[in-house]
């Protein structure tokens, strides 16, 4: 019996290297040369819940300790609002390759692909595009300040309103874990600021290559306080524990929250900065709306088993890592300079860059 065929995606809005090569007989009957891969089985983890609205501080603390990483319902965005902007998301990216390098030109708003942030340099060619919305001044947030944007006035328009939300939600569940950790009211006060906040959209295009070749995006720690995850219902976002991957499975309505490393270091390594990643999309294109909350840029972070830093000294730290030897290393304790002394991350493949790789923009 014949097998049933996915539909293959239209890959004309794929940046160059993410297309597919394909036969004459192949383009002309529009199907792949290679079928798609397989996807990789992994086991699926229940992370805790927590509900925003029966907020739990002891659960919340316990579940930032034990995990790094939780599942929230009820967290009050109008499940219409963020269903317009995964809609309008997906038109963005399915616009032409070279429309979406021109609209996006950034700053602030910043089109890029093949790594999970704008200021990296690729050394694993990842398997997404993203466009980098900075949060942290008035808005128009996108590009030239222009009120009449044509198209994507609707997307800063969502933009904007899902980031309120998101500011929402991160203080309330920050307020909760300050109280619960025992922060003074000063360090309350810096170590999450009004502004400085970022969303990320991205896209993962349908990854021909076997599973495994490529990532959606290498494993890596985020160097956030908090960080909220939207995702639709194709799945790929894994979590790291005790050494093994684990599956998160995509719930409707609910967010993934990830603990950063900045509140790693402020609790003291009570919580723990989640390691997580994301496969590549074997089957269909995956869409996440990722939302970043930061410490303010100059209020020092204080603790037992870091020296004390700033979120600016911090985040200077992990872009001349990343200049030097590519990526950024996981915050971690027991080196000779705590903060900045991490593991030891192994790369083995290569990206040679070439003129339709991924540019370095440093923001
Ligand atoms: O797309 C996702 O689910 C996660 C993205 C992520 O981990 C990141 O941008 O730091
Ligand atoms: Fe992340």
């Amino acid at each position: 019996m014949a097998q049933p065929t996915m539909p293959s995606p239209d890959e004309s809005s794929y940046p160059p290297p993410f297309r597919r090569p394909t036969s004459p007989s192949a383009a002309v009957l529009g199907v792949p040369v290679a079928p798609p891969a397989l996807p990789v089985s992994f086991s699926t983890v229940h992370i805790p819940v927590i509900d925003l609205q029966a907020l739990d501080p002891g659960a919340l603390a316990a579940a930032c300790e034990d995990w790094g990483v939780f599942r929230l319902t009820n967290h009050g965005t109008p499940p219409a609002l963020s269903r317009r902007l995964h809609d309008e998301v997906r038109r963005v990216f399915s616009l032409p390759f070279e429309t979406k390098r021109a609209r996006f030109a950034g700053p602030p708003a910043t089109y890029f692909f093949g790594t999970p942030a704008v200021s990296l340099v690729v050394r694993d060619l990842n398997w997404l595009e993203g466009i980098h919305v900075p949060l942290d001044r008035p808005p128009p947030c996108f590009p030239g300040g222009d009120p009449d944007l044509g198209e994507d006035a609707c997307l800063r328009d969502l933009t904007e309103e899902y980031g309120r939300h998101s500011a929402r939600v991160v203080k309330a569940l920050f307020e909760s874990l300050a109280a619960e950790i025992g922060f003074d009211g000063e360090r309350r006060a810096s170590y999450l600021s009004d502004s400085d906040r970022m969303l990320r959209l991205f896209f993962y295009p349908h990854c021909p290559h076997p599973a495994g070749k490529y990532l959606g995006i290498n494993a890596h720690t985020d160097s956030s306080v908090l960080t909220t995850v939207s995702e639709d219902e194709v799945g790929g976002l894994q979590v790291l524990r005790d050494g093994t991957w684990f599956s998160v499975k995509p719930v409707a309505g609910t967010l993934v929250v990830i603990v950063g490393d900045m509140l790693q270091a402020m609790s003291d390594d009570r919580c723990r900065s989640s390691e997580h990643r994301v496969l590549a999309s074997s089957g269909r294109e995956r869409i996440s709306i990722c939302y970043f909350a930061f410490p303010c840029e100059e209020g020092a972070i204080v603790s037992s088993k870091y020296r004390k830093f700033t979120n600016r000294e911090f985040r200077e730290k992990v872009q001349e890592d990343i200049r030097s030897v590519g990526f950024k290393y996981p915050i971690f304790t027991g080196g000779v300079d705590p903060i900045f002394t991490g593991g030891v991350v192994l790369r083995d493949k290569q990206l040679v860059l070439d003129d339709t790789s991924p540019q370095i923009v440093t923001q």
